[in-house]
């Protein structure tokens, strides 16, 4: 089905737009590797690539099955064979662990809603989505005994301090994506504002709300509040749009790498959010 290809092309498309977009405090971008020492620009974009299949695969899985409530069992072994496929290509770094896991659930449910005749605007893809994910954090979390030993930086965040992380994102639908990221991103594109300021603005507001379980897989949660309050305040300053938030954003880059923060979880969101509205503006145009 032609369309499931198109909608899995703007998958690939928003990995690589994300890491793209400069200066991205404490991540990969074109001017440095933030705060990581395994990864560069070039090893996303090689990652970015080695998954297109995988996200033809989720996007047709979904086209193919028939009831959504059942369709998480079909698309999790997909995401297994693609983070395989992520670490053959990159020698063993994880580039886009969360980014699988998000972009499974949204193509599985791009394409049902394609193969089921819905419009493929954000709000449906986000309910379909959330519909895949009921029950999931339950499913994953639940039989975690309190003294287990956590076998993922996401089990550690939820044994200290019950946060979900990205399944708990996906289980309600990407709310942060819903309330904050899109209506910005609308607004930025609108003003023809250009895309890298718009992305990196859309990353601010992300980080100054989401439990990232990346900050916290490497520091606490005092570190994290702190994060979300120079995020928050950056966009006061007027993000992207003025040369003090533009000043303020290089030096949150500088301050992030110092002491080695990656917000890893909300550059997944950034490309979720790029992903979901190409993909409604090309909706859109379909139907015109
Ligand atoms: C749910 C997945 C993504 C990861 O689980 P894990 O416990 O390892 O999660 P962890 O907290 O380490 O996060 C993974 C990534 O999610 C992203 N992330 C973190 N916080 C957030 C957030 N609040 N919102 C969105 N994304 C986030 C980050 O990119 C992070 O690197 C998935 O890999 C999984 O299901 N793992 C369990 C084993 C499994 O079934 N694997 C399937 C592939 S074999
Ligand atoms: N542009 C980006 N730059 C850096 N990280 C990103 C970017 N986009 C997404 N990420 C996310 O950051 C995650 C990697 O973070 P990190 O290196 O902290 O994880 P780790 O390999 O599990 O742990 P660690 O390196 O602390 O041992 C990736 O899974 C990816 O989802």
């Amino acid at each position: 089905m032609r369309g499931v290809d198109h909608i899995a092309a703007l998958a690939v498309e928003a990995l690589l737009v994300e890491v793209a977009a400069t200066p991205k405090p404490g991540l990969v971008d074109r001017a440095n590797n933030g705060a990581h020492d395994d990864m560069d620009f070039f090893t996303f974009q090689a990652s970015a690539a080695a998954l297109a299949p995988y996200f033809a695969e989720f996007a047709r899985a979904g086209a193919g099955h028939e009831h959504l409530d059942t369709l998480l069992a079909q698309l999790r072994p997909i995401g297994c064979r693609a983070e395989a496929a992520m670490y053959a290509r990159t020698g063993g770094v994880n580039t886009h662990k969360g980014a699988v896991f998000s972009f499974g659930v949204l193509l599985g449910a791009a394409g049902w809603l394609m193969a089921h005749g819905g419009r493929l605007t954000a709000d449906a893809v986000l309910d379909a989505a959330r519909t895949i994910c009921t029950g999931l954090c339950r499913a994953d979390y639940g039989a975690l005994a309190k003294d287990a030993v956590p076998a993922t930086k996401g089990q550690a965040a939820y044994l200290a301090y019950g946060l979900t992380g990205v399944r708990g994102e996906a289980e309600a639908g990407f709310p942060l994506v819903r309330a904050y990221a899109l209506p910005l991103y609308r607004a930025r594109r609108a003003a023809h504002t250009p895309l890298n300021d718009a992305l990196v603005d859309v990353l601010l507001v992300l980080m100054a709300h989401n439990m990232d379980t990346n900050i916290l897989g490497r520091h606490d949660l005092a570190m994290l509040h702190r994060v979300q309050g120079d995020a928050a305040r950056i966009l006061t300053l007027g993000g992207m749009g003025t040369a003090a938030g533009r000043a303020a954003v290089e030096a949150f880059d500088a301050q992030l790498i110092a002491a080695w923060v990656s917000p890893g979880g909300s550059a997944d969101l950034v490309a979720v959010t790029h992903f979901l509205y190409e993909m409604e503006q090309s909706d859109m145009l379909r139907s015109m």
